[in-house]
């Protein structure tokens, strides 16, 4: 049956939580791979998207990792990044907080100057090319060591003019916020931004560790947060924003369905949620999909989603622009629901 829903495809949003090397499209990959000389171990992109049933967070980032193989040169991160900005933009995107993996790419071989060089190519163009402002915010893999951690951060340095804020993310069980502490210190004193995935697979705890140690301004997932009303009250008093990804917590099995997702209960307590795709060519959708998913799955009304898109730009690191946040926010409370 066909949606009764219009898309909100046009509705003007921003997009806080999206790791760069998980909009890798197949084709891209391929492409990539060729231009490169790296063979992948898939017949072609059919049997690529036959590998995209995951079974929990490390099943896909086994994939994930295993994909960027194919990303060596200035060239491949621009090409990655504009075909992001390209699709986000047609989705409604006007405003893109970027994720990008460096130890990933330095445990390769491919130095940091190749990879933020790279995506600043392409971020430093998005707005003329695709009508979108950008941040870039480096992560931090939670399943390597601080040390590495700190010398990565070390490693940006050159680059610090060119990166908004710093982001922990990969494997999270295991890996409590605590163990980066000197590494956020480190950052903080550099006047970097700070945000961290918590409460995706692990417990609510990590959230709140993450505030109270790493001193993050936003929780990436946060979705289990529900479990403890004491933590859901202190999130809402302290307006700190979830970026929350429905169509990953599916594909990652983190709730059963989409008519599970506790978006509805967690806007009902009054939290500042938003909504993200994380990895959008492995979890079946970008920004402006997983609206539309939400939506559908879960009725929300149209008052919901204009607050779930002006959440996005309040939560946005643009308070070196206010008079963007602005006016982005005047377009959200413009938009007509048709
Ligand atoms: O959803 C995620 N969680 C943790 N690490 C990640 N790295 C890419 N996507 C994710
Ligand atoms: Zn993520």
């Amino acid at each position: 049956m066909k949606s009764p829903y219009h898309s909100l495809m046009p509705l003007p949003k921003a997009e806080l939580h999206l790791h760069i090397e998980g909009t890798l499209e197949p084709e891209l990959a391929f492409e990539l791979a060729a231009r490169n000389g790296v063979v992948l171990p898939h017949a072609d992109t059919d049997a690529l998207r036959e590998a995209y049933r995951f079974a929990d967070l490390q099943s896909f980032l086994n994939l994930y990792y295993e994909l960027m193989a194919v990303l060596r040169t200035e060239r491949d991160f621009a090409d990655l990044a504009d075909a992001y900005l390209a699709r986000a933009a047609a989705q409604g995107v006007r405003h893109a907080e970027i994720f990008f993996d460096p130890q990933a790419h330095l445990a390769r071989g491919v130095a940091m100057g190749t990879v933020v060089e790279g995506l600043w190519a392409a971020l430093g163009r998005a707005e003329e090319r695709h009508g979108v402002s950008t941040r870039l915010i480096m992560c931090f893999l939670r399943d390597e060591s601080a040390a590495s951690a700190m010398e990565t951060l070390a490693a940006a340095g050159p680059y610090l003019d060119r990166i908004t804020g710093v982001g922990l993310d990969s494997a999270e069980v295991g890996h409590p916020p605590v163990k980066f502490r000197e590494v956020y210190e480190a950052a903080a004193a550099l006047g970097l931004r700070r945000v961290a995935h918590a409460g995706e697979e692990g417990p609510p705890e990590y959230i709140t560790e993450a505030l109270d140690v790493l001193g993050v301004e936003r929780i990436d997932h946060g979705l289990r947060c529900a479990e403890d009303p004491a933590l859901v009250e202190r999130l809402v008093r302290e307006r700190v924003p979830l970026t929350l990804c429905p169509l990953s917590n599916v594909r990652l099995r983190t709730v059963d369905t989409l008519a599970d997702h506790p978006l509805p209960a967690l806007l009902d307590a009054g939290l500042m949620c938003t909504v993200n795709s994380d990895d959008p060519a492995y979890f079946g959708g970008y920004a402006g999909d997983n609206f539309d998913a939400v939506r559908e799955a879960l009725g929300l009304d149209r008052e919901k989603l204009r607050q779930l898109a002006r959440n996005s730009f309040l939560a946005a690191f643009l308070e070196d622009d206010e008079e963007r946040r602005t006016r982005y926010l005047a377009e959200v409370e413009a938009y007509a629901f048709v």
